[in-house]
Parts: structure tokens; sequence; C-alpha cells
């Protein structure tokens, strides 16, 4: 596709209005799983947020790493498993996680953003007491919550240490590691993180990327696409099965967002180059947009 001077053109006058809107205004990102595809999507989604931060929007991320996880977790000879799509994490698997999570990928992230020419700060739930959390409650077996260990829950983020670094002109980056009242470690699914920090720091926009285009009513069948979903139909759309998996939790905190006084949420494809940009500046949008 050749794109003439004056499309460019068109396009930085479409985005125009939305940085008007949108200047002085936060957005969180959460980046993680399978959006964590490629060299190339990364440095889309950095160069994305750089350019946010360059034209006075506020980006925070939030990050994930399950495949990096796993990946050091198989390097060590360590099974790992999942109860509820939470990974079981005994205290073996938790010093690896927050090796991995707010030691590799955090800094890996940091790094290409002030390699791409932004100020990225990396921080974890444990700094300034930005994440206090406790055991996650989930419908099991007492045996099977013992086993779950350290999967966490957020109790409370204080976003001062966020509202600080992002007003001095820094893009914070959090790895989703909560700490206990008791200093205990807990790892927390980074949707649920990403919802709680749009939610404390009452943030205009929370985007979640993912590996799809958005939710489908049928996933065989691309032309399903919902464009926009509320709040209240969530709870049917999970009981009928349409909403399944992996995309539970980011419904959830959607709407735990929208509740919390976020603007808006929406559900993107991270496998799209600059699809943060296609979001926040084009009239159409892209995915699915969870609304209030
Ligand atoms: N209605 C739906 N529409 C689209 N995807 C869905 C739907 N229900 C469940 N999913 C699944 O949710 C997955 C995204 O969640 P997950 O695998 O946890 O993503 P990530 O690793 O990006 O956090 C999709 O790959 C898809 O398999
Ligand atoms: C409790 C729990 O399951 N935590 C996740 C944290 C990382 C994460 O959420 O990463 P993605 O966004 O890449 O899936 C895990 O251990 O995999």
């Amino acid at each position: 596709m050749v794109v003439t001077a004056l499309e460019k053109a068109s396009i930085l006058v479409e985005a125009l209005p939305y940085i008007r809107k949108f200047s002085g205004q936060t957005v969180v990102i959460k980046y993680g799983g399978r959006a964590m595809v490629s060299e190339e999507l990364e440095q889309g989604v950095m160069a994305d947020c750089i350019l946010l931060k360059l034209v006075g929007i506020h980006p925070v991320i939030v990050h994930g790493g399950g495949k990096a996880i796993d990946a050091m977790l198989a390097r060590l000879g360590k099974e790992t498993r999942f109860v509820h799509g939470q990974r079981v994490t005994d205290e073996e698997t938790m010093e690896v996680v927050e090796m991995v999570l707010a030691g590799k990928v955090n800094k890996e992230i940091v790094t290409l953003i002030n390699q791409l020419g932004g100020k990225g700060i990396g921080i974890c739930g444990k700094d300034a007491g930005l994440i206090t959390a406790h055991q996650k409650v989930l419908p099991v077996s007492v045996k099977e919550r013992e086993d779950l260990g350290h999967v966490g829950e957020v109790e409370k983020v204080n976003p001062e240490i966020i509202q600080t670094v992002k007003d001095e002109g820094y893009i914070p980056v959090i790895a989703p590691i909560g700490v206990g009242r008791d200093g205990k470690s807990y790892n927390i699914n980074a949707d649920y993180v990403a919802g709680a920090v749009a939610a404390a720091l009452k943030a205009n926009k929370l985007v979640l990327l993912t590996d799809v285009e958005g939710i489908f009513v049928d996933r065989d069948d691309p032309k399903s696409l919902l464009s926009v979903i509320k709040a209240a139909e969530v709870p049917d759309l999970i009981s009928r099965g349409v909403i399944a998996g992996g995309m539970i939790p980011k419904v959830e905190c959607c709407v735990y967002a929208l509740k919390n006084g976020v603007g808006r949420t929406h559900i993107i494809d991270g496998r799209i180059l600059h699809s943060i940009l296609l979001e926040v500046f084009t009239d159409e949008g892209v995915g699915t947009m969870v609304d209030k």
C-alpha cells in the first residue's frame, strides 16, 4: 500500500481533535501475553507510548510476561500449572516470577523505551507501596488454595509514585507483583493489575492488548466482532460461554475500571502494528469497547 503525502497529512489532521481532547489525560495500557510476540510489535507499542507522551497524553504501561515465566521455569526444569487461569505459585515459583517480571521483562521494556527516545521507568507493586495484595480467593478446595500459594489479588493501589513520575515526564512501566502486609510477594494476573491501576489513577482510558481483534459472538465467524458491549451485558455473555477463558479477566477488569471512574475501556488486537495509535487517534477506533 502506497500512502501519498496528502494521505499522510490527512492522517495527521484526523489525529488533531483527539490530541486536543486527550492532552493531559492518562491512558493505562496492558501490554502482555500474546501481544508480546515480536520485536517489531514490541517496538511499535513503545513508539506509540512515546508519541502519546510527546503530545501531552500520559501512558502508563502494565505488563504481563506469562510466556517468559513459562520459558524460565522450563529452563529450570520446574513444572507449572494453572487453576482458574491463575498460575499455581509456590515459594520457588514466586522467586522465578519476581525475577522474570520485575527483573527481566520490566527492564527490557524500559530499555526499549529509553533506546527509542522516551523516558521509561520500571517499578513493581512493591515500589513505594504501589500495590498491596493478599492471597486470591478462588472457588477451590482448601488443599488447592494452599497450592495456589502466592497468587495474589489487589487489595489497594497507592498511585502516588505513578503520579509523581508521570508528571515529571516519565513513562511508568509496572510489573504485576504485589506485596502483602507481612512483606510477602504476590503474583497477580496483569489484567487485574491494569484495571486496578487505571481505577486508582481515574484514567481516561484503559487499553488491553491481546491476540484477537476483540470480542466475537462466534469465534469462528470473523464478521461477529462486537465493536461495543455494555458492562451490564457482560455477566450474561460470560454465563452463555460467549466470553470464555483468558477473555474473562479482561472484561472483568474493564467492568471494574468503569465502575471505579475510568472513562473508556478497550480490548484491542496487539498483533496489529500501532494498534494503540489507531485506537486513540482515529475516528473508527479498533477492537471492542466495553462501555458503561
Ligand atoms: N468471545 C471471545 N472473543 C474473542 N476471544 C475470546 C472470546 N472468549 C475467549 N476468548 C479467548 O481469549 C483469548 C485472549 O485471552 P488470553 O489468552 O488470556 O490473552 P493474553 O495472553 O493476551 O492476555 C483469545 O485468544 C481467545 O482465545
Ligand atoms: C497469577 C498469574 O497467573 N499471574 C501471571 C502473571 C503474568 C501475566 O499476567 O502475564 P500475561 O499478561 O502475559 O498473561 C502468570 O504467572 O503468568
